[in-house]
């Protein structure tokens, strides 16, 4: 049935397929080296043809003929492919067709990259093109130069733009090659100018030195002394009058250029010794000048290498599409989902103003005057904002809460006493017939359909019928309570569609915990696309309570490996990270890869509080610390909303919380930090805080069977050959099977035993320091010691008891094992 499903939708959106060739090797050494030849034998005939060409004209028409012997190299063969592809082709341009032939062969026998031999191709047809036309634009008939294409290509062209267009035209093109091919752009051009500019000068001052060196070289020793000594008082005379000059400019307050050029001048005018100098000077800050200038140009360069490898890395395969391996996966169409009769907002007037009315009256009992009073109509309440009387104090009106309820007799009405940034009270009053917000509404709002948010997710509507969607990755970590029945389970289902209808399965894996056993079983036919497990667990949900305290520690492991990868990196979170590796400026061979986002789900926390305690607190308690910069994301659900399920350092860590309705004011507390989820009204009613304001918003409504269809939508696809793997984690108390064979002994188990036998201290992280192993292995070996009876039993977190006093009993032992 289901791929019933997927055959229809695939056909829907049929995509056109490019053949793709895979060639043997020997298929390869065939038609590579028969592509070189060939190019070889163009290159042979196009030569010749530059020579015998005219001759053989006359040849051609008798090609079948074996009396005429053309004068090609190449014969019959040689001078009727040159005259194909020179004169009635591209002129000599098609030299460069005979080396793309050539070329390809070669790519095809070394096995090289296609893509940049399709790139060659592309722009060796465009070369020969553009040198046919230039040739044409000077010949003023057909020649070998230009060809024919080259002639009639400028005859068309001319008789359209005339020859300036045809040659403004060729220029335009020479710029576009530059431009694409080298990159060239103005700068550059500037640049190249401003270098020479500076060769020219350069040579020029050589060429002065030059002349001076010598003067300079035959000065006796006195003169050099006079010379210095002149120098040196001259520098002096220089730096005072500038300085005076600076002076002068600073008392009158401005700086005249003519005193400038005139002690300039008198200085220059001076001695030629001292315009010696200068220019020797000149010309010492002018090296530095273009020293420092190499330099920076050599720092720019180096700078940039690892950019640019990946520039050229990007620009030949394009960047890392993470989707590929699953390149033809659909994301679930719309149409899975269900419309619900009950769907769209009706307003009923009668309804409106009965409520409206009674709130005035009740509060006119109390002698609270409204200035004004405003409805906004929700799917299950309707918001009535108003506008006190001046000078009523606002508490008196919270405290009308039950009175208010009692008048409308209906159940859940929650007062906002004032609406935050709005200057009213709202008092929410539920509506007679509330009406579903189906997932199928939300997911096609255009809110969801165009975030750009990491992690999307559409929780429902809000009273002002708002598409509410919300990011999972900015929450950062997600905690739903309320009492059983109120709508959790569809909350989560909610938020995991959500996120399925949003991302591809490179892009998010969920760890799925369900110690009710029913929730979440549905996702378990789309375990190879979208979840992640530990190595050898049989099932990908997990459902046994010692097996979360492994997946949460293994987590632990995949964020703190994670930080390592983001550290080498030099990122400071999963987007970025992900953004370079797609960019390839990361190194897979140096351990990189693309990194999914990881949502944990924990159905039932309550549970696992109690029968795991701290053993499963503290590792929560880590990863909503510190997984958010990582992508690994926590989604707790509750059904018992107390202190000692909800803690103080989980609700410290969970800032972004879900209330469905709850019983009693101290639930509603535990959860939110304040009252109102003991005012809802159920059936997916929720109040959402994100830390600060409280936003009440109708959980959109999907049902089991719906997500039935999706995960069989999505199951029925290719998938990865397997799950995706979580590090391993060997829990201390864990895998002890004491029957291990002795065969199976790992190859250290020996020097792990005469360690702790020495140490007489039964831990595996003496193991992992001593014997510079891995937490795995030493564990392993822990239960194998532990097997062997060399260690007692794991006891919390004090070191096992080692059971062999000493070396020589430790050799007995092992000796009498193998007996
Ligand atoms: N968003 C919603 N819109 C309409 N009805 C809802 C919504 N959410 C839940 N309901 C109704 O409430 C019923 C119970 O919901 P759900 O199974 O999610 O509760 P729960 O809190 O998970 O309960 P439990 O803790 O016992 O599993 C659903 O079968 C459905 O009829």
């Amino acid at each position: 049935m289901a791929k019933k499903k997927t055959n229809t939708k695939s056909s829907t959106k049929k995509k056109i397929k490019l053949p793709s060739f895979q060639l043997s090797s020997q298929q390869k050494l065939v038609l590579g080296s028969f592509l070189v030849i060939f190019g070889i034998v163009l290159c042979i005939a196009f030569v010749s043809f530059l020579f015998t060409g005219e001759a053989d004209q006359s040849t051609l028409s008798d090609f079948a003929s074996r009396d005429v012997q053309p004068k090609n190299w190449l014969s019959k063969t040689g001078a009727w492919l040159s005259d194909l592809f020179i004169q009635r082709g591209f002129g000599v341009a098609s030299f460069i067709f005979a080396g793309l032939v050539c070329l390809s062969g070669v790519y095809i026998l070394t096995d090289s990259n296609r893509t940049k031999l399709r790139k060659h191709w592309f722009w060796g047809i465009l070369i020969i093109i553009w040198l046919s036309v230039f040739f044409g634009f000077f010949g003023t008939k057909i020649d070998i130069l230009g060809g024919t294409v080259g002639y009639e290509i400028n005859t068309y062209l001319q008789d359209f733009i005339g020859k300036i267009g045809v040659s403004l035209l060729l220029l335009f093109g020479v710029i576009t090659y530059m431009a694409i091919r080298f990159r060239l752009t103005f700068e550059n051009v500037a640049n190249l100018f401003h270098s020479a500019k500076r060769d020219i000068k350069d040579e020029f001052s050589t060429a002065n030195n030059e002349l001076i060196v010598p003067v300079d070289n035959n000065l006796t020793e006195e003169a050099e002394a006079f010379k210095s000594a002149f120098d040196i008082k001259e520098k002096e005379n220089l730096q005072k009058d500038f300085e005076d000059e600076i002076d002068e400019d600073l008392s009158s307050g401005g700086m005249t250029l003519n005193t400038n050029i005139t002690s300039d001048e008198n200085f220059t005018s001076n001695t030629q010794t001292a315009l010696e100098v200068n220019i020797a000077e000149e010309d010492t800050d002018d090296d530095i000048e273009s020293d420092l200038a190499i330099e920076v140009a050599k720092f720019a360069e180096e700078q940039s290498e690892t950019d640019n490898l990946s520039d050229k890395l990007v620009e030949d395969f394009g960047l890392f599409d993470p989707t590929l391996e699953l390149a033809k996966y659909q994301f679930p169409t719309l149409d899975l989902l269900k419309k619900y009769d009950s769907e769209g907002i009706t307003i009923n007037q009668e309804e409106l103003e009965e409520n409206k009315n009674r709130i005035v009256d009740t509060l006119k009992n109390y002698n609270i005057g409204i200035a004004n009073i405003k409805a906004t109509i929700g799917p299950t309440v309707t918001l009535y904002e108003i506008v006190p009387d001046a000078g009523i104090r606002i508490s008196k009106i919270k405290n009308l809460e039950d009175d208010i309820a009692l008048s409308l007799s209906a159940l859940g009405i929650r007062i906002i006493a004032p609406i935050p940034g709005k200057g009213t009270i709202g008092i929410e009053v539920p509506n007679k017939n509330s009406t579903i917000v189906s997932m199928r509404s939300v997911i096609a709002s255009k809110k969801f359909q165009s975030s750009d948010m990491q992690l999307p997710i559409a929780l429902g509507k809000t009273i002002s019928n708002e598409t509410f969607v919300v990011d999972l990755a900015k929450m950062p970590h997600l905690l739903m309570a309320g009492a059983t029945g109120q709508g959790k389970s569809v909350g989560l289902n909610a938020v995991l569609t959500s996120l399925l209808y949003k991302k591809h399965p490179a892009e998010v894996k969920f760890v799925l915990v369900d110690p009710k056993k029913v929730e979440l079983t549905l996702f378990n036919k789309i375990e190879r696309h979208y979840l992640a497990k530990l190595p050898d667990s049989e099932d990908a949900i997990i459902t046994d309570n010692t097996k979360v305290i492994n997946t949460l520690n293994s987590l632990c492991i995949e964020m703190d490996n994670r930080y390592e990868l983001l550290k080498t990196a030099m990122c400071r979170n999963i987007a970025e990270y992900n953004a370079k590796f797609k960019a390839r400026k990361l190194n897979p061979n140096d351990g990189h890869q693309f990194l999914p986002y990881i949502v944990l789900v924990v159905d039932e926390f309550a549970d696992l509080i109690m029968t795991a305690g701290k053993e499963v607190e503290t590792p929560i308690a880590r990863l909503a610390q510190l997984a958010r910069a990582i992508g690994i994301h926590l989604i707790i659900a509750t059904q018992r909303p107390s202190v000692n399920v909800i803690t103080g350092i989980i609700k410290a860590n969970f800032p972004a919380r879900i209330a469905f309705r709850v019983t009693s004011k101290i639930d509603s507390r535990t959860i939110l930090d304040g009252a109102g989820a003991d005012q809802l009204i159920g059936r997916g009613d929720m109040l959402y805080t994100q830390g600060n304001d409280l936003i009440r918003v109708q959980c959109a409504f999907v049902d089991t069977p719906e997500v039935e269809t999706i995960t069989d939508f999505i199951g029925s696809q290719k998938a990865y050959p397997e799950a995706y793997m979580l590090p391993e984690f060997v829990g201390e108390e864990s895998g002890t099977s004491l029957d291990i064979d002795i065969s199976d002994r790992d190859k250290l188990f020996k020097d792990a035993a005469i360690v702790i036998v020495t140490a007489q201290q039964g831990s595996a992280s003496l193991l992992q320091r001593k014997l510079k192993l891995g937490y795995n292995r030493a564990g392993r070996l822990i239960d194998q010691l532990e097997a062997a009876g060399i260690v007692g039993p794991f006891e919390g977190s004090k070191a096992r008891q080692v059971l062999i006093p000493d070396l020589t009993a430790l050799d007995n032992h092992l000796e009498n094992e193998i007996l």
